[in-house]
């Protein structure tokens, strides 16, 4: 089966139908992730959950390890991606959060926010391409990347409340951070999602593509942006900016976990859950 792949090259990402340029990363087998780097160590992690990209505690785990390896390796740079043009990533599996034991509730977000921790803080520049619809948690991974890039005609944003359940607090002061403070509480409130250029015009991504390709080459532009900084310098200055959320985070992850999973396993919360995939199906059924 021949499938599309990226080729990076020093002057920017070209879209190509071959295997024989890439450099696979050896350290991880992954099963819903395809690695690549290229020559100048700027690796493309595409995620490839089949339909949808929802995020199983299976799926986190492979992303912790790269972003582990990515930071071993020294790499200069991340492209986050996803195989499919329609959708970037659906958010967190709803069906390890629904009707799922507290602990496997546990897991999955204790895992999640692992992510942020090796994302959000990482040493190299990060951006994510973002080739199809990004609600709820596939916003949240878009948010922890320093930049993004999002296919037209597509939508993004911080949906849960549409699900009965509220965004944590860490991922309000993110989304504060990146589009104000009114925009954040008039979006979060009424679990709105943007399309693709409402959510350029609030700054929740920073340009947009017309398709996979021009975000890839929008992706390297951004990328190559840092080639004359001092990588130190920089990442000091990343660092600064983000500690506190960090911190915070890294300090009070059980916390944090232990809330999300006591709020998931309301009933309440547990029947509107039940409701919104209902309503997903029911969307599903009559679109055929
Ligand atoms: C600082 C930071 C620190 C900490 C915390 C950070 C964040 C934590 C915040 C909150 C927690 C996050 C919660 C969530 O993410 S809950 C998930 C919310 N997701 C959604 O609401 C998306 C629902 N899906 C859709 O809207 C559509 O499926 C989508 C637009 C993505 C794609 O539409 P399309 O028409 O292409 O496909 P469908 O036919 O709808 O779906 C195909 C297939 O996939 C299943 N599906 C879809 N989404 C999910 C999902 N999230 N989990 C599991 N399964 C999903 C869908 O049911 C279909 O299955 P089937 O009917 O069997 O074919």
């Amino acid at each position: 089966m021949s499938s599309y792949v990226y080729k990076t090259t020093r002057r920017g990402v070209l879209l190509a139908k071959t295997v024989s340029y890439q450099v696979r990363l050896c350290s991880g087998n992954f099963r819903h992730l395809e690695v690549l780097k290229d020559e100048n160590n700027v690796a493309i992690v595409t995620m490839k959950r089949a339909p949808v990209n929802s995020l199983n505690t299976e799926l986190l785990t492979e992303i912790s390890s790269v972003l582990t390896d990515l930071e071993e390796t020294k790499c200069s740079g991340m492209i986050l991606t996803s195989f499919s043009d329609k959708v970037f990533c659906s958010g967190l599996d709803i069906y390890e959060i629904f009707k799922s034991k507290p602990s496997a509730i546990g897991t999955s977000f204790s895992t999640l926010l692992e992510v942020f921790i090796k994302l959000y803080g990482s040493t190299f520049p990060t951006v994510a391409a973002i080739t199809g619809h990004a609600p709820a948690g596939g916003c949240v991974l878009g948010l922890f990347c320093e930049y993004r890039i999002m296919v037209q005609n597509f939508k993004i944003g911080l949906n849960e409340d549409q699900l009965g359940f509220n965004a944590p607090s860490p991922i309000v002061k993110l989304m504060i951070n990146t589009i104000g403070h009114r925009n954040a509480e008039l979006a979060l409130t009424s679990g709105r999602l943007f399309t693709t250029s409402q959510a350029l015009q609030v700054g929740l991504v920073d340009e947009i593509a017309k398709d996979r390709t021009e975000a890839f080459e929008k992706a390297d532009g951004f990328l190559r942006r840092f080639e004359m900084i001092p990588p130190l310098a920089r990442n000091f200055t990343k660092q600064s900016m983000r500690r506190a959320l960090l911190q915070d985070v890294t300090i009070n992850r059980e916390k944090y976990t232990e809330g999300f999973v006591s709020m998931i396993s309301l009933h309440e919360v547990q029947q509107s859950i039940a409701a919104y995939l209902d309503n997903l199906k029911n969307k599903k059924r009559n679109a055929h």
